[in-house]
């Protein structure tokens, strides 16, 4: 394969250019140039690591404590995880996905429009991208702390409002575990975020086959507000991480394995103890489509947020400037659903 470097440039989680494509090399990231080729290459040979969740709450303190020490490294060291062993029934798996697999039924898109944009303070909105830049069809409705969705199709409604509930269920858990993990009480996290009226945002995914995509990209590269971002799937396919190294990863999730990133509010919280990786969804290979359910956990809107002392001293100083989750969802102009990151708003250069 014929690439013209342009020049290295070190990715290091900014946005870039869609257009180039990327060759990754041991350590770092090039962009390169290459007008006949626009694929995007990434590596399979990096292990995503797994957290088992029952173990983080077993009985067996040994077990226990090692499990909390696992997802601490885990989360400093990658900032991403597969989470197995999680509670959510392969029964309320298929019911997800055969609820948004019939609401984004190619007969009845003239029905989905009712949900296009119309104002900032939308709790459910539906979009629909082809172009070279983004190719997908989405859902966005707000989960928590009330709860919205399209009544049609029929059990759609309720099976994903019992997967958020489930869902939110192990996400506070993670927090719990995360917490005592970096010597805390148990509700530190919950405490900062003021997690009992914590706003979370929840994007379902239809991707399109190869053959009817406008080009690779399914979601240009970003990263996700939030403290955590849960993904599900119905097939492998296309999504890709950053990694500390500037390596692109391979997501190949174990079956009915959820896909945990942490979100730029729990690398602002812990000053950049944790990270929130950039990534971004590939279409090129898919030979069938693709659905995902991305959900981004939040803060309440009104919680202020902004390194925390216990991760503040004379060799770390605050490297992010506080706000509320509600004013950095809009500091990037977006909006409460449109949720778009504003870290690099944020970041103190
Ligand atoms: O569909 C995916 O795999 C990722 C989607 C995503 O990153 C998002 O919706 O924020
Ligand atoms: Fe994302």
């Amino acid at each position: 394969m014929a690439t013209e470097t342009i020049s290295p440039v070190l990715i290091n989680q900014r946005p870039f250019d869609s257009k180039s494509s990327i060759i990754s090399s041991h350590h770092s990231t090039f962009i390169t140039k290459n007008p006949n080729d626009s694929t995007i290459v990434a590596v399979d040979n990096i292990e995503i690591p797994t957290v088992d969740y029952a173990v983080l709450f077993s009985d067996d303190l040994d077990k226990r404590s090692k499990a909390l020490e696992h997802i601490d490294k885990v989360c400093e060291d990658f900032g991403f995880f597969y989470l197995v062993n999680h509670g959510v029934s392969d029964s309320m798996f298929e019911g997800v996905f055969k609820g948004i697999s019939e609401f984004f039924n190619p007969t009845e898109i003239e029905d989905r429009k009712q949900y296009e944009k119309k104002h900032p303070t939308d709790r459910i909105r539906w979009g629909l991208r082809s172009s070279p830049g983004e190719n997908r069809e989405y859902l966005k409705v707000i989960a928590h702390p009330k709860y919205h969705c399209p009544t049609k199709p029929a059990g759609f409604s309720e099976a994903m409002e019992e997967y958020f509930k489930r869902l939110r269920v192990i996400v506070h858990g993670l927090g719990k575990a995360v917490s005592k993990a970096m010597g805390f009480e148990e509700c530190y996290i919950e405490k900062a975020f003021k997690l009992d009226s914590g706003f979370d945002m929840s994007a379902m995914n239809l991707y399109p086959p190869n053959f009817r995509s406008k080009g690779s990209i399914g979601v240009p590269n970003h990263t996700d507000p939030g403290f955590f971002v849960s993904l599900i799937q119905d097939v492998n396919g296309g999504l890709q991480i950053l990694s500390h190294n500037g390596e692109w990863i391979n997501v190949n999730m174990p079956p009915n394995a959820i896909f945990i990133n942490i979100g730029d509010h729990l690398e602002i919280l812990t000053n950049g103890k944790y990270k929130s990786h950039v990534h971004r969804v590939v279409v090129d290979n898919n030979e069938v489509k693709r659905i995902s359910v991305a959900t981004l956990h939040g803060p309440s809107l009104d919680s202020f947020v902004c390194p925390a002392p216990e991760f503040v001293d004379e060799y770390h100083p605050p490297a992010y400037r506080g706000m509320t989750y509600k004013q950095s969802l809009e500091a990037n102009g977006g909006d409460e659903i449109d949720v778009q990151s504003s870290i690099e708003q944020i970041r103190i250069e």
